[in-house]
């Protein structure tokens, strides 16, 4: 059992914030792996003791840091959670004794088989969604899991007994596991989304479900122990209600991320640096990066490591920019996007990221319009022909990803913000866009490498106008207003 060691024993009681990152170190760095199971019961009760306690426990706000906010969290304690864990893990299978000093590595059986305990062990109906269920002291001492933390709770089990080779991999909106020899097979072990089947214990989508969004055209972050600790760790949630942070989870949370960060394990992991400039962008570190470095950073590493199929790092940087009254360049994030997700079929499985470009495009974007045509914008963004590039690249890339897909993306409620914000743009600004017509190669969508590079659709051309590469060839912006209007009619008849 790997658990305790020594100097875990030595820093409990855990009366601070100081003292929790001190054996998030320990195990960082003095451990051949970190002990997930102990990391998360550890920070799930700290988090659970700060925003789920008793509203009359003592509030002397001693400094929370270094001192004791914390109700001391006991060692006895954190043993008994973590023997408990162990005893669920070991009863589900019966691991042969380790009688070689072969590497055992697991089996789908041996997967399904952690997996069903955990499964079987959750509270018949709970609320899924809710906050705060993602840590093992959630499932320990509730028995409640969101489908982040059963997936969670299937490597850490794995760990517990002794399979170093199952691993966590993350898509944008699910949680899957790898494993063997050579981590190539998967294994669905935990729910997706509102009333859809479990699919656990199947391999990952092979047939249309590949080329949907929730798995990233099969470039999922694939976690190693220690990015593991930075899943549990994004998944820390200072949430106190709907309106406040707990301050001291939130310092916390991005103290740990900083500790990640500096040890190098965020490097493929773009959420959890989107996550960490999302607090830096809060409470700035001094002595550390800027935020918007951050999500530059989180670009680049899906840009790396995950050949530009995910989403999320630019709507990160596009939240930042829009927050912070950047509008053009809230845009080209914004565009960027868009290219990501025109590489993908829509399936119904992508109701986050509908959500997203939906809100995007019909509040945030109206929202811009609104405050520029005011009189008083300091940007005079319409005066700029590279955001009407911007948005055109925005709204051309929803028009792709639906192409194709079984499921229909736009809708009427997409086309009056669609032609509201777009014939905001005088006709003089939009005639210096060049529509660059493009022979679309006609094989799949993935396969559209000048679609994939952020920049190759919008640039500068040779006179100093703005080109967007179009897949067909409309021949300009109206035509590309009308190809939408024209699709949005003929629903709204049908
Ligand atoms: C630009 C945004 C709207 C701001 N926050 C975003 N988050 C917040 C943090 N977040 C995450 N941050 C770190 N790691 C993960 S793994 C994961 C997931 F795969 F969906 C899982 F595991 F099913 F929940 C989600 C997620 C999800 C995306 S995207």
């Amino acid at each position: 059992m790997a658990g305790f060691r020594d100097i875990d024993r030595a820093l409990f009681p855990i009366k601070s914030i100081a003292a929790v990152i001190e054996i998030f170190k320990h195990h960082l760095e003095r451990t051949s792996e970190p002990d997930l199971a102990l990391l998360s019961i550890i920070v799930g009760a700290v988090e659970n003791s700060l925003t789920c306690g008793r509203p009359n426990a003592p509030q002397q706000i001693s400094d929370p840091i270094e001192s004791s906010r914390l109700p001391s969290l006991e060692y006895h304690t954190v043993e008994v959670l973590y023997n408990k864990f162990y005893a669920i893990m070991k009863g589900a299978v019966d691991v042969p004794a380790k009688n070689t000093t072969k590497t055992q590595y697991a089996t789908r059986e041996l997967v399904k088989k952690v997996s069903d305990a955990v499964w079987n062990t959750l509270s018949r109906s709970y609320y899924k969604d809710r906050a705060h269920l993602q840590s093992l002291f959630s499932y320990l001492t509730g028995n409640k899991l969101d489908c982040f933390g059963v997936a969670f709770a299937v490597v850490a089990g794995c760990q517990a007994l002794g399979f170093a080779d199952v691993h966590l991999a993350l898509s944008e909106d699910h949680a899957w596991v790898v494993f063997g020899e050579f981590s190539t097979e998967t294994a669905e072990v935990t729910w997706h989304g509102k009333g859809n089947e479990d699919k656990r214990g199947q391999e990952i989508g092979k047939g249309v479900a590949a080329r949907s969004w929730l798995y990233v055209n099969n470039k999922p972050v694939v976690c190693t122990r220690a990015m593991e600790v930075a899943a549990l760790v994004s998944a820390i949630n200072p949430s106190l209600n709907a309106t406040h942070d707990a301050y001291e989870v939130a310092y916390l949370q991005q103290e740990l991320l900083w500790l990640l960060y500096d040890l190098g394990h965020l490097t493929k992991y773009p959420m959890a640096i989107g996550n960490l400039g999302d607090l830096e962008e809060i409470s700035s570190t001094s002595g550390r990066i800027r935020c918007d470095i951050l999500f530059r950073e989180a670009i680049s590493s899906a840009r790396s490591y995950y050949d530009n199929m995910h989403v999320y790092p630019y709507t990160y940087q596009g939240g930042y920019f829009y927050r912070n009254k950047m509008y053009k360049e809230a845009f080209e994030s914004w565009a960027n996007a868009s290219d990501v997700i025109r590489k993908y079929n829509y399936s119904r499985d992508d109701e986050e990221i509908y959500k997203e470009f939906l809100e995007i495009a019909n509040e945030l974007i109206p929202h811009i319009m609104k405050v520029e045509s005011s009189g008083f914008s300091a940007s005079c963004i319409l005066k700029k022909p590279e955001c009407f590039a911007y948005l055109l690249r925005f709204y051309d890339g929803i028009c792709q990803w639906e192409e194709g897909s079984a499921t229909p993306v736009l809708h009427i409620g997409w086309a009056k913000p669609l032609v509201n914000t777009i014939s905001k743009f005088d006709s003089e600004v939009r005639a210096q866009v060049n529509i660059v017509c493009e022979s679309s190669p006609g094989d799949s969508k993935f396969d559209h490498k000048a679609q994939t590079n952020g920049n190759a659709t919008s640039c500068l051309n040779n006179n100093n106008n703005y080109c967007i590469s179009e897949k067909e060839n409309r021949s300009s912006d109206n035509e590309l207003i009308h190809a939408i209007e024209s699709k949005v009619i003929s629903e709204e008849s049908a």
